[in-house]
């Protein structure tokens, strides 16, 4: 019990009786539960739009699922759930309202944010970049000297970077191959040199991207890549307005960088960064893709939204995803979590994810501002399957540690390979359904024994099984599948705050790293002395300096 009097989630009953239930249960072999219950493997699955959602081979029973369900009831996950959907100020550190679901809510629908109905305010953002994607793709749109934009170069960080660009890479399938679209996010100059260093000033477009309009990191690229335009245009400085355009919440900065406002796409602070490529921070991709494909992609986050908020809790998939989530790292110990998707175009849907998942819920003090007593976010991790095959499963494989992972696969290869790429498709799939097989039910000693091999080698070819995963397989990587999914992870992230009673929304972590790069750098530059610096940093301080040839 807290000062307050309010019980602390650890000393909750349904709490207590996870613990209880986790002891009790001992060990628990897949095997021996498929055994058991052979109706398991049809049976342990949901479906969610075009999702087929396998969860049969996750270390739980039907008790275990109960158990968890009965906390996420007693710890008000519905509750907060609809707090959000209403546009309640349920992030509580920076008091607003969490409503990404209103991006993409259907035109009619009616959400509101003190007292204002905010979907209209949505849709003419959606419609006004809607024109600006299509005038830049039929080529209406036109550099300071007349030509055709054919490269867009999208500046931004984090959410503001992450959402595009693994979308992009999702969709590209979708995208005008006319097009060349490319993503600066780091500070090293590095990135916006690669990004640029083949382009005709003349015919790119570069996209802004940041909600505060005051990240140093944009702010510098966007700088840079001013200078670079003007240096490539002659100098003239009203070349800035047809090359120029930015996505923000606040115009005020915007007007302050050069970008005339009228060029400027708005969102709101109701809208999380790492929430935000479903609104104005998604217009490379609906350049990319269209307006159309764009408004699909909408509808599938949607169709997730509606399933998270009216199904029950024994068919939420959401929900579900993030109770297991919760048994494995609150329960049984698990650190991370791996997400492993057996498709190329997904190959930056990890990294998505991470921002997502660990800068919602990497967080140790409660909603009462009070230290956890029990495990919050994960570390998510993975890359494409077949090539952590390669890489890492050995550890997943035969470690010594607990991870659950996510296979997301899909049915058919996109239209536009080849009959003899397309082929290879069965392979990859072959490789995606045989790792959770192997994952899942490992090979016996006595397996190994009968193939043959010297008793001295059994240990090392055994395999033990029980690690745990979840399956998501769908019939193609289409728009409005990647916004199931999406919103399917956002919502699982929510489950998971919601029962850990921790702020998913804000993320104060980042803040000190910020000012003390801003301390550090007249050091690096001028030689300053930066007042409470540490011994350690700067001794390295120094060390850079004399490397970096200052004294
Ligand atoms: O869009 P902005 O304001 O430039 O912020 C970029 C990113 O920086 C953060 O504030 C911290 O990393 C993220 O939450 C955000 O997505």
């Amino acid at each position: 019990m807290n000062a307050d009097g309010r019980t602390r989630l650890h000393q909750t009953p349904e709490w207590a009786a996870l613990v209880k239930h986790r002891e009790q249960l001992g060990e628990v072999r897949l095997r021996e539960m498929f055994a058991a219950d052979p109706g398991r493997g049809t049976g342990w699955t949901l479906r969610v739009g075009d999702l087929h959602v396998d969860y049969s081979k996750h270390l739980v029973t039907d008790e275990t699922l109960a158990l968890l369900q009965e906390l996420a009831a007693a710890t008000g996950v519905s509750g907060l759930r609809d707090a959000m959907f209403r546009g309640e100020r349920i992030n509580i550190t920076e008091d607003r309202a969490v409503l990404h679901t209103a991006l993409r809510a259907p035109r009619d629908a009616v959400i509101e944010v003190d007292g204002e109905n905010v979907v209209p305010k949505v849709h003419a953002v959606l419609d006004k970049m809607a024109g600006f994607a299509d005038r830049v793709r039929s080529g209406e749109w036109t550099g300071h000297t007349g030509r055709r934009i054919r490269n867009v170069v999208n500046i931004g960080i984090g959410g503001s970077d992450l959402g595009p660009a693994m979308a992009y890479e999702a969709l590209r399938a979708f995208t005008d191959r006319s097009l060349t679209l490319r993503f600066v996010s780091n500070v090293d100059g590095a990135d916006l040199h690669e990004a640029v260093r083949d382009l005709d000033p003349a015919e790119t477009l570069f996209i802004i991207a940041s909600k505060t309009f005051t990240t140093i990191e944009t702010i510098t690229n966007a700088t840079s890549a001013r200078s670079w335009l003007l240096d490539g245009l002659g100098g003239d400085e009203k070349a800035v307005a047809k090359h120029f355009v930015a996505l923000s919440t606040n115009a005020e900065k915007v007007s302050g960088f050069g970008i005339d406002t009228a060029n400027m796409f708005e969102f709101w602070d109701w809208v999380g960064g790492r929430y935000s490529f479903d609104s104005a921070i998604g217009l490379s991709l609906m350049i990319a893709i269209g307006p159309d494909r764009f408004r699909e992609m909408l509808d599938g986050f949607h169709l997730v939204d509606e399933h998270f908020r009216t199904a029950p809790a024994e068919s939420n998939v959401p929900l579900l995803m993030g109770l297991l989530g919760v048994w494995y790292g609150s329960f049984l110990g698990a650190q991370s979590h791996a997400v492993l998707p057996y498709s190329h175009y997904l190959s930056k849907f990890t990294a998505y994810l991470q921002q997502l998942d660990m800068e919602s819920n990497g967080k140790s003090v409660d909603r009462e501002g009070k230290p956890v007593q029990w495990q919050t976010g994960p570390v998510v991790w993975g890359t494409p399957g077949t090539n952590g095959q390669h890489a890492y499963y050995q550890l997943i494989h035969q470690g010594t540690k607990l991870i659950p992972a996510d296979f997301i696969g899909f049915a058919r290869p996109v239209d536009e390979l080849s009959e003899e790429l397309k082929a290879q498709h069965d392979l990859l799939m072959a490789n995606f359904f045989a790792q959770t097989q192997a994952l899942a039910f490992g090979k016996t000693p006595d397996e190994v024994r009968a193939e043959g091999v010297p008793e001295e080698l059994v240990p090392h070819k055994t395999f033990r099984g029980d690690h745990p995963t979840t399956t998501i397989l769908a019939r193609e990587l289409t728009p409005s599948v990647l916004g199931q999914l999406v919103a399917l992870y956002e919502h699982k992230v929510f489950v998971q705050g919601a029962i850990w009673n921790i702020d998913s929304f804000d993320q104060w972590g980042v803040e000190l790293g910020k000012v003390l790069a801003k301390r550090v750098e007249p050091a690096l530059t001028e030689g300053a002395d930066v007042p409470g610096l540490d011994p350690s940093t700067g001794a390295l301080v120094a060390a850079y300096r004399e490397l970096r040839g200052r004294r």
